[in-house]
C-alpha cells in the first residue's frame, strides 16, 4: 500500500553523516544540507497542527545573521511563540488562549527532542514509522486536518527548500499557505493572527497590509503629537528587511510631519551580500559601522539582521568615536518610559515591570535597571524562547538580548487592566492612551526589528533626545565577545543560566582565578548553539582589561577544547 508519507521523504534522502540538532532558533546549517530536514519539518509541524485541531502553525526558512550559504528552519507555535511551550498546549489543547497562557505546566522542548529525533532517522520507511509512533503518543488523529503557514527570508536556497517543506506537508495532507518573503517576526504576527481571528484576542489582520496598517497606525497614536527629530538611516543587512521597510514607510506618517527613514543596505537581488560587511550581527560584533556607511557625525543610524527580528542603533560623534546602543539600551530605555506611563496613569498599584536578560547583558546595564531603574531583572540561558518564557511570567516584561533581539509582552490580565482602566485626570489619560498605543506598536508574538526601532523613535521623541542623551544613560563596561574553534563543543556543559561551566572539570576554576584579578571583571564561555563553536564573553573596567581577560579565558578553553590533537 501507498505510504504518502514516506514518498514525499524520499525525495529528499538526508546528507551522509550529518547530524542535526534543533538548537537555538531551530536547524540551522549550511543550505545543502538541509532538504531532508525541510521535508520532516512539514511533517512535524502537519503533526503539531493536528495536536492542536488544526490551529496554524509558522514554518519560517531562515538563517539569520549567519552566512548566505546558510540556512535554517523555525517551527511557531500558534500565538506566535516558539517551540518550548508546544508540550503545555498538548496538555491543554482545548483550552482558550488566556487560559494557556497563564498555565506554567510544560516539560522543557519535548516536540524540539521530537523534531530531532525526525530529522536524523535514516529511511523514508522509518520516518514514517517515527510519525505513526507521534502521533499514537500524544493520542493525535491523523483525520484531523493541519494547517501550516510559511514563509522564507532572502537567500539563493530559500525558493529550493520551501519546496521540500511543501512536498512533507503534501506527504501529510496539510495545508499550505505560502506568504513567500516575510521577516521572521512578520511571519510570527500571520500565525498569531490567523488562530486569533474573530476571538476577543484577535491580533490583526493576517496579511502584510494589515501588518503595516497595525504597525502604522499605532506609531502615530504612540507619537502622540510630538516629532521625532532628524532622520533614521537603516542598514538592513541586505535582507528581507529592506523591502519590508520600504512599503512600511508608506503607512508612516509623511516625512515633513514624521519621521525620515533612509534605507540602505537592501540589496536583495544580490544574496550573496546578505548580512557581508553589514547589518546588525556585523556592528554589534566589530563594534564599528558597516564600511559602507555614509552617515555623518551625530547621525542616527541602525542596523537590523538577515531576518529583521534584531536591531541595533550607533552613531559616530563629533570627534569621530564610535558609539553602539545595543539590546540592553533599548531594554532600559523601554523600561524607563513603560514604567513611567505605568505611574502616570496611576496604574503602578497593580501593574509591576520587570526585565529579562541573558548572561551576555553588560553589567552596567543590569546595575542600571537594578539601581536606576528599581526593577527586578532575570537571567535566563542564551535564545529568545528562554527570554520570552520568564517574560509572560512578568505583568509586562522587557526583554532583550545585548545583539537586539527582543520585545516587550504583556500579560493578558496587564491587557485587560490597561484596556479597562478609567483616567482620573487628563494627564492620567494622556499617559494610559501612550501606553494602549505601545501596547499595539509593540509585537507581542516576538521580537521584531521594525516594530522595535519605531517604539524607540516614539520613546526617543517624546523624551526630545538625540542618541547621545540615550547613551548619557550609563556607561557600558568595555567588553569582548569572542570565538573559540574546539574538537567537540558538547563536552562544554553550564549551569546558573550559562555563566558558569560544569564540564570540563576543573576549567570554572581556572576562569575564577583569573577573573577575580580585575577590576570589575566577569567572564563566562558556552557552547554556541547555532554554530560550531565556544563563545568567550568578557567585561571589565578598561578596554585593555577587557580585552586581555577575553584573551585569558580564550586560552582556557582552546586548551580544554582541544581533545586528541596532537
Ligand atoms: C551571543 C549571541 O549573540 N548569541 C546568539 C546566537 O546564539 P548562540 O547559541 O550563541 O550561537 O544566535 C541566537 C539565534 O539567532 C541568538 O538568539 C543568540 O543571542
Ligand atoms: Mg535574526
Amino acid at each position: 500500500m501507498a505510504d504518502p508519507i514516506a514518498e514525499a521523504v524520499a525525495k529528499h534522502p538526508p546528507a551522509q553523516s550529518v547530524v542535526y540538532s534543533y538548537g537555538t532558533a531551530g536547524f540551522r546549517t549550511k543550505a545543502n544540507v538541509l532538504d531532508s530536514v525541510m521535508a520532516r519539518c512539514g511533517l512535524v509541524a502537519a503533526l503539531r497542527s493536528r495536536a492542536l485541531k488544526g490551529k496554524w502553525i509558522g514554518i519560517m526558512i531562515t538563517a539569520s545573521h549567519n552566512p548566505p550559504e546558510d540556512n535554517g528552519v523555525k517551527l511557531v507555535e500558534p500565538l506566535g511563540n516558539m517551540l518550548t511551550v508546544w508540550s503545555t498546549l498538548l496538555l491543554y489543547p482545548c483550552c482558550d488562549v488566556r487560559m494557556r497562557t497563564r498555565t506554567n505546566r510544560y516539560t522543557q522542548e519535548e516536540w524540539e527532542v521530537l523534531a530531532t529525533e525526525m530529522a536524523n532517522k535514516s529511511s523514508p520507511e522509518e520516518v514514517s514509522k517515527h510519525y505513526r509512533a507521534i502521533a499514537d503518543k500524544f493520542h493525535i488523529d491523523l483525520q484531523t486536518p493541519a494547517r501550516v503557514v510559511i514563509a522564507r527570508d532572502t537567500r539563493a536556497s530559500g525558493a529550493r527548500l520551501l519546496s521540500c517543506v511543501l512536498n512533507g506537508l503534501k506527504g501529510a495532507s496539510a495545508e499550505a499557505k505560502d506568504f513567500g518573503f516575510l521577516t521572521t517576526p512578520q511571519l510570527h504576527y500571520m500565525v498569531r493572527c490567523l488562530n486569533t481571528e474573530g476571538t476577543a484576542d484577535a491580533y490583526g489582520a493576517p496579511t502584510e497590509k494589515g501588518y503595516y496598517e497595525k504597525l502604522g497606525e499605532a506609531f502615530k497614536r504612540a507619537l502622540h503629537g510630538k516629532k521625532p527629530s532628524g532622520s533614521l538611516t537603516v542598514d538592513c543587512a541586505n535582507g528581507v528587511g529592506g523591502p519590508k521597510l520600504t512599503e512600511l514607510i508608506k503607512y508612516l506618517p509623511p516625512k515633513g510631519e514624521g519621521l525620515e527613514i533612509f534605507v540602505v543596505n537592501d540589496d536583495v537581488i544580490k544574496p550573496e551580500s546578505l548580512n557581508v560587511e553589514c547589518g546588525a550581527d556585523f556592528v554589534k560584533t566589530n563594534q564599528r559601522a558597516p564600511p559602507s556607511s555614509k552617515a555623518g557625525s551625530n547621525d542616527r543610524c541602525c542596523s537590523l539582521d538577515g531576518d529583521a527580528d534584531r536591531v541595533i542603533y550607533y552613531f559616530k560623534d563629533s570627534k569621530n568615536m564610535f558609539h553602539l546602543l545595543d539590546g540592553d539600551r533599548i531594554a532600559t530605555l523601554a523600561a524607563s518610559f513603560l514604567g513611567d506611563l505605568v505611574r502616570q496613569s496611576g496604574l503602578s498599584d497593580s501593574l509591576t515591570l520587570g526585565v529579562v536578560q541573558t548572561a551576555y547583558a553588560n553589567g552596567a546595564a543590569t546595575n542600571y535597571v537594578v539601581q536606576n531603574l528599581k526593577l527586578k531583572v532575570d537571567c535566563t540561558p542564551t535564545g529568545v524562547k528562554y527570554l520570552h518564557h520568564a517574560a509572560e511570567k512578568m505583568d509586562i516584561g522587557v526583554y532583550f538580548e545585548a545583539n537586539g533581539h527582543g520585545t516587550v509582552i504583556f500579560s493578558i490580565d496587564t491587557l485587560e487592566t490597561i484596556a479597562k482602566y478609567e483616567p482620573r485626570s487628563p494627564a492620567q489619560k494622556e499617559a494610559l492612551d501612550i501606553l494602549r498605543a505601545c501596547v499595539d506598536l509593540i509585537n507581542q508574538a516576538v521580537g521584531d526589528a521594525l516594530s522595535d526601532m519605531l517604539l524607540v523613535e516614539v520613546i526617543l521623541a517624546h523624551k526630545n533626545w538625540g542618541l547621545q542623551e540615550w547613551l548619557s544613560t550609563y556607561d557600558d563596561l568595555p567588553n569582548r565577545l569572542l570565538k573559540v574553534k574546539v574538537t567537540d563543543r558538547r563536552i562544554f556543559e553550564t549551569t546558573d543560566a550559562e555563566r558558569r561551566l560544569v564540564k570540563p572539570k576543573g576549567v570554572q576554576d581556572d576562569i575564577d582565578t583569573i577573573v577575580k584579578k580585575v577590576r570589575q571583571g566577569r567572564s563566562f564561555a558556552r557552547a554556541s548553539g547555532t554554530e560550531d563553536a565556544v563563545r568567550v564573553y568578557a567585561e571589565a573596567a578598561s578596554r585593555a582589561e577587557a580585552d586581555d581577560l577575553a584573551q585569558k579565558v580564550y586560552k582556557i578553553i582552546e586548551t580544554a577544547g582541544t581533545v586528541g590533537v596532537a
